[in-house]
Formats: C-alpha cells, structure tokens, sequence
C-alpha cells in the first residue's frame, strides 16, 4: 500500500504536487510528457528524496523521512543497475547480503531465483556476457530476493524491442502475481502495456492529471489526455 497525503516537491522553479493511494497488490502504470515528474514520483516513495511538505505511508507506515534501505521498496532503472567487476551471482546477492560472503543456504535462493528470471547457470558470467534483456533480469532478481512488497519500475525495458519488452512484462506480471507485489511502473510505450495494469496514473507537468482504470482512457471524456500522450486508441 502506497499513500502519498499532499506532498508538495520542488526542483527550482518547478513545483510538483501528488496526493494518491495505491492500495496493495495492484499494478499501476505511470505515463506522461518527458519532464512531467513521474521519476521524481518513483524516487520521493524510494525514499532518494525527501518531500518539501506532506506525507508519505507504506504499508500503513510513516515512511516520509525514512532513508531507501529502510523502506519496504526495491527499484529497478532503465540503465546501470548491475556492477559491471561482479558475476550475475555477486549481483544478486548484494540484495541480500552486501558484503558478498554468501552461505550455501543463500546461493540456493540466487539459484531459485536466476530459475524464476530463466537465467539458470548464468551464476558466474559478468555482465558484459549478457545480452541487454538478460542484464534486466539479473536486476530485477536482485530486486526480488530482498523480498520487498512494493516494486518501483523507472523504464526498465525501453531499451529493448517489443518482443522483449512484452516478455519482460509477462514475467513482471507473473511475478508480481506470486510474490503479491504492489509494482508501480514508468513507461513510455502506453500502447503495449495498459492490459497488464489495474491502474493508471498520467503525470503533466508535476501533478497527476488521470488516475483511473486504464480502459477509462479510452473513453471519450479522456480524449484530450490519450491526445497530449500522442495516443489513439481507435488505431490500437
Ligand atoms: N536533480 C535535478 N535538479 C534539478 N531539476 C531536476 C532534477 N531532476 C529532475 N529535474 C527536473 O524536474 C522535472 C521532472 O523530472 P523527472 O525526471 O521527474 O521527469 P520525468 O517525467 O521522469 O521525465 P522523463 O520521461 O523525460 O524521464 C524536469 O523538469 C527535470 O528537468
């Protein structure tokens, strides 16, 4: 569970503003303009800033100055989110373990995840012997095994070709399913991806200008917000 109460955020000149709750378990997609602040969203529920004014809940609990490693939230980037001198292996167990010495007992688990991500007996190659896709499997299994309920996604798969990108999704899904994450997730490719989302959140220029059902943004009184994201439905 997600609860943003009036927060008010400021970079210089430009003021964001978000108010939401997101309940447990449901998957929210954030769409927008390039600028709009759907990073900065991400990264004030991460904890990497702090709001100037307002509150922050997770899971129920006051969070709002809490530092990220304390926060019931792992975060996955569209870039740079593996340690290029560390194996696949050392990747993933520094969520769990960062000082790398990992038991017997911990290797299973990184086994069992790398088989969740299809990624098995990947364990000692580095990352540049993975492919791009690969690479963000390795990432989000890093993500999984700190066994955090809330899931933040900063366009993770738009490096990748569609192909790729709906098979990324499918797995985010299925896992989210089994491991009953609250996943919010930055994309820009609207189109591909609104049936995997019970949610939608459109940010414009720092405040959320839609939050609803992602077939409500089909219907006509949406219009101009499928319109400012260059986005036609009847053509889909
Ligand atoms: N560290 C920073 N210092 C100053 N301004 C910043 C900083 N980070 C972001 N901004 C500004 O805040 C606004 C929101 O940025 P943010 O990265 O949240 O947008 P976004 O919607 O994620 O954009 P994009 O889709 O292009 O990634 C932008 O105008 C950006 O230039």
């Amino acid at each position: 569970m997600i609860e943003l109460n009036k927060i008010n955020y400021h970079y210089d000149n430009f003021k964001m503003h978000f108010d939401i709750k997101i309940a447990s378990k449901d998957k929210v997609l954030i769409v927008g303009p390039s600028g709009a602040g759907k990073s900065t969203l991400l990264s004030l529920i991460a904890g990497f800033i702090f709001p100037d004014s307002g509150n922050i809940l997770l899971n129920h609990q006051k969070m709002t100055n809490i530092l990220p490693g304390k926060r019931p939230v792992s975060i996955l980037f569209q870039h740079n989110n593996l340690f290029s001198h560390l194996t696949v292996e050392q990747n993933i167990g520094l969520g769990i373990r960062p000082c790398l010495t990992l038991t017997d007992c911990e290797r299973q688990t990184i086994d069992d995840m790398l088989v969740k991500v299809s990624l098995m007996g990947f364990n000692n190659r580095y990352p540049d012997q993975l492919s791009g896709g690969q690479c963000q499997r390795v990432a989000l299994a890093r993500c999984l095994i700190q066994r955090r309920p809330i899931l933040l996604l900063d366009e993770p798969f738009s490096a990748l070709d569609q192909a790729l990108r709906f098979e990324m999704l499918a797995l985010v899904n299925q896992i989210c399913d089994e491991f009953n994450l609250t996943l919010m997730m930055v994309s820009h490719h609207i189109s591909d991806f609104l049936g995997y989302f019970s949610r939608c959140l459109v940010v414009d220029n720092g405040q959320i200008v839609f939050n609803g059902l992602p077939k409500q943004l089909k219907q006509s009184e949406n219009n101009h917000i499928a319109n400012m994201l260059g986005f036609n439905f009847n053509k889909a």
